[in-house]
């Protein structure tokens, strides 16, 4: 029944989008009047292992226009006699509302369990997609279960000034409605409108919400995450000190070439990078930095929000010691920025490769105001070979590490991501072979990129 649960396709096609566009003008005199929550634009997105491999997309309307609504059949979970809640995040502050949003997640995910799927869901008025956007979840029970509304209602009660909770209904005349409550009291069934069929909108709202709080082009966008966040986390602040330190000395000229190794977690980067800095006695640096890392594990408990902006600010941090280090001798990295944006793009969209935005999208462009090396080797090997390597490693395994462990979809897109990155792009190594044989390659390539003598 799950995998039928597929309303429209996802490849952010032109086409498509063109025909989003006008339906952002119908809408736009359509919502004249009507409340805001009526005119959001919904996305949910895919997750395979509830058996949602595409997002899909959705809109509401009051029932005096003429787009066509969403048919009962075109979404199972109500016609086979199932039910589908939404609860969406309202609080116009961005810090709380991803604490809110993480904390709802592990809530949701924990309590309504048998048969239930919670999934994530974004929703942002077309109007102004990047200033209205709002997490919230979806979620759908497959089974009929009159008891469900009355338990989300219980669990969400606490939060009720903070978010806003719907329900969907299949009526009589086929459509689907979506029925706004008060959760105060008993609860009480506010408003309801019509559901809407959206194809693939542009922008679209997985992609805002990366643009908006998991990749950060700009320092200063960052940074003013970290400032906002300081008063409850005050490690933010020490990050924006050593920041602002090691800019102090910055050196924008390099004299000596900058090189990059990246890939997922045991490809042999640390191995590599060890053998590079003796080869070519280079400076290795870091990423994150050393002197950040001892807040490492408070950012990495935290939503993407923060735990983003802790990487792209190391990455800037990082950028000030790399010039530094280049006036003296090569300098080799082992991850910088397209570490934080391959696994931000690749967590941040659900479901496989397809789903990833298509090749030369802004998102897989290097940030204007970040030091860019002058080489970036991306090192590959099978599946089957990592593991033998993560195993005989033998270290304790981050949550993010368990994850690319057992989800083979979820290293295709990460390394997908990799590939797609621009400006500069990655060259790609495979490096099964033996510990010498990849650095000889690697070397090989280093020097007819880089003028470097033999
Ligand atoms: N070419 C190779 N052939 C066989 N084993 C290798 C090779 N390169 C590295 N290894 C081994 O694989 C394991 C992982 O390597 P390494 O720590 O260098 O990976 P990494 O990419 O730096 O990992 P992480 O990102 O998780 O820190 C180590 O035990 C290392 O000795
Ligand atoms: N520039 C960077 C560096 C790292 N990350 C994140 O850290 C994780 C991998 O780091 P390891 O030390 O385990 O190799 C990975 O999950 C990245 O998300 C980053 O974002 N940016």
């Amino acid at each position: 029944m799950w995998s039928s649960f597929r309303l429209h396709s996802h490849s952010l096609c032109k086409r498509q989008a063109a025909r989003f566009k006008a339906l952002l003008v119908n809408m736009s005199s359509l919502n004249q009047g009507c409340e805001n929550w009526r005119s959001r634009l919904f996305a949910v997105d895919a997750n395979t292992s509830l058996g949602i491999p595409d997002p899909f997309y959705f809109t509401c309307a009051n029932s005096s226009h003429h787009l066509p609504s969403l048919n009962a059949q075109e979404w199972p979970v109500l016609a086979q006699g199932g039910s589908a809640h939404s609860v969406c995040i309202t609080t116009p502050q961005r810090i709380s509302a991803a604490r809110l949003q993480k904390a709802l997640g592990q809530k949701l995910t924990q309590e309504v369990q048998g048969g239930c799927k919670v999934l994530r869901l974004l929703s942002y008025q077309p109007q102004d997609p990047y200033g209205s956007l709002q997490g919230g979840f979806l979620v759908l029970n497959a089974l009929s279960c009159p008891s469900i509304q009355a338990k989300l209602q219980d669990l969400l009660g606490e939060y009720k000034q903070h978010i806003r909770f719907c329900s969907y209904q299949a009526g009589t005349e086929g459509g689907i409605w979506q029925c706004l409550w008060d959760l105060n009291g008993e609860g009480k069934e506010i408003e309801r409108c019509r559901v809407l069929k959206v194809e693939v909108p542009d922008p679209s709202p997985l992609v805002v919400n990366i643009k908006k709080s998991a990749l950060f082009y700009k320092l200063e966008a960052a940074c003013s995450v970290l400032q906002e966040c300081s008063t409850i986390i005050p490690e933010a602040s020490e990050v924006l000190k050593l920041l602002k330190d090691a800019r102090k000395t910055v050196n924008s000229e390099k004299k000596f070439p900058v090189i990059v190794i990246e890939g997922l977690d045991a490809t042999g980067k640390s191995t590599l990078t060890e053998s590079l800095k003796y080869s070519l006695r280079a400076e290795l640096l870091k990423s994150p930095p050393e002197c950040i890392s001892p807040w490492r594990k408070t950012f990495d408990t935290e939503p993407t929000l923060l735990r983003r902006a802790y990487y792209a600010v190391g990455n800037y941090i990082g950028a000030a010691q790399i010039a530094e280090a280049a006036q003296m001798s090569t300098v080799i990295v082992d991850r910088y920025w397209h570490s934080t944006a391959a696994y931000s793009i690749g967590t941040e969209i659900g479901g496989g490769v397809p789903n990833l935005p298509e090749y030369h999208h802004e998102i897989y462009q290097w940030p204007s105001d970040l030091l860019k090396p002058d080489l970036v080797i991306l090192l590959t090997v099978s599946d089957e070979e990592r593991l033998v390597r993560i195993r005989k490693r033998g270290l304790a395994e981050t949550v993010e590490e368990k994850e690319l462990e057992s989800n083979r979809m979820f290293r295709q897109k990460i390394e997908e991501a990799y590939m797609r990155m621009e400006n500069p792009g990655c060259i790609v190594v495979d490096a099964s072979a033996s510990k010498e044989t990849v650095l000889q390659h690697v070397l090989s390539i280093i020097y007819r990129h880089c003028a470097l003598a033999l």
